[in-house]
């Protein structure tokens, strides 16, 4: 449950408590089964009932491939048909170059290229400022971000609507800058493959999955090779949150991979209808993924082991 739901269904425990409907010890299970009950009838009597999405994906888009394009349709279709969400925009933000992935090329090709890529979309669109920020940021931090950005947002927009019904009103006008609105929840969307690296000595640590799942929510796409069910189920921090976890399965079996790409890539062979064809055109002209690109970051160690390890010393 993100966080604006949470925040109702301690508002709803309080009027259950009030009405006697429900003991002290009684009030966390039962007001959750009832509320979530309550919620998903009234949303789907009522679309404007249904909590607003926002989908994220943090990655490499090394480059950008028709399989990502993909994760944002298969998640909107998945949590629209649950009755409870409505997906109102998807954002992809490429991972800056101070991450040091082995063969990462430089983060304004991949920024193009992501938005050739999503230029046939309506809903889906690219957003430069984990890029742009000098040191590589933590996944977390990128979700805080954009949760405040669509927080001011809707702040924003229902003030100047209360603001131009009442402008005269020296008081209303004070109440309007205070107003605060519910706003969209930000998800974070990924392959199964991202959802088992939580396990990965000092990749993630457990204060960041604890916000990640806990505060925030995860949609996570199946992808070949992954169990992502058994890995929540073998997560005492992730079954405990699981009911912010999204698992959808990829029924068209489809695994394209950015680094099977770049090997064809380096062998002279096609990729085409593996990536939008804009995307294509645009490493053909700029001669993108060779050996040398490849090269790039061998032996250094990925920014994330490398802070945490030195955290954890
Ligand atoms: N075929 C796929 N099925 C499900 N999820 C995918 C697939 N390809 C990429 N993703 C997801 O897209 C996000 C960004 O992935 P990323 O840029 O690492 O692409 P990738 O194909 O995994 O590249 P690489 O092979 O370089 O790791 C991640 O959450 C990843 O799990
Ligand atoms: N601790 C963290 O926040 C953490 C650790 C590892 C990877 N990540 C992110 O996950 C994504 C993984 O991308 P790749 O699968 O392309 O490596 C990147 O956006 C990266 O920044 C975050
Ligand atoms: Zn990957």
């Amino acid at each position: 449950m993100g966080l604006s739901q949470n925040l109702k269904r301690k508002q709803f425990t309080v009027v259950l408590m009030q009405f006697g409907l429900l003991r002290l010890g009684e009030r966390g299970q039962h007001s959750q089964i009832v509320f979530q009950s309550l919620l998903s009838a009234s949303a789907m009597e009522n679309p404007e009932k249904r909590v607003e999405v926002v989908l994220l994906s943090c990655g490499s888009f090394n480059p950008i491939t028709n399989m990502h394009l993909r994760m944002f349709e298969l998640a909107r279709d998945y949590l629209q048909g649950t009755g409870k969400y409505t997906v109102i925009k998807g954002i992809i933000s490429p991972v800056g170059d101070a991450y040091k992935k082995k063969g990462l090329i430089e983060s304004h090709h991949r920024l193009t290229m992501a938005t050739l890529a999503t230029d046939s979309s309506d809903w889906v669109t690219v957003d430069p400022w984990e890029m742009n920020q000098k040191e590589w940021v933590e996944t977390v931090k990128v979700l805080r971000h954009h949760h405040e950005n669509l927080r001011n947002l809707s702040n924003a927009e229902k003030s100047s609507a209360r603001c131009k019904r009442g402008k005269k009103r020296k008081k209303e006008e004070k109440e309007c800058s205070l107003e605060t609105k519910d706003c969209p929840e930000v998800m974070l969307l990924c392959g199964a493959d991202v959802l088992a690296t939580f396990a990965v000595p000092n990749l993630w640590t457990t204060e960041d999955l604890e916000e990640i799942v806990g505060k925030f929510s995860l949609v996570c796409i199946s992808r070949t090779g992954n169990k992502p069910e058994d890995f929540v189920y073998g997560s005492d921090l992730l079954w405990r949150h699981r009911q912010n976890i999204h698992l959808v399965t990829e029924w068209i079996g489809n695994d394209i991979s950015a680094t099977k790409v770049r090997r064809a890539l380096r062998r002279g062979e096609s990729v085409r209808y593996l990536l939008p064809d804009p995307v294509v055109q645009y490493l053909q002209k700029h001669h993108l993924y060779d050996q040398e690109s490849e090269d790039k970051n061998d032996g250094v160690v990925l920014e994330p082991l490398r802070r945490n390890a030195k955290e954890t010393k």
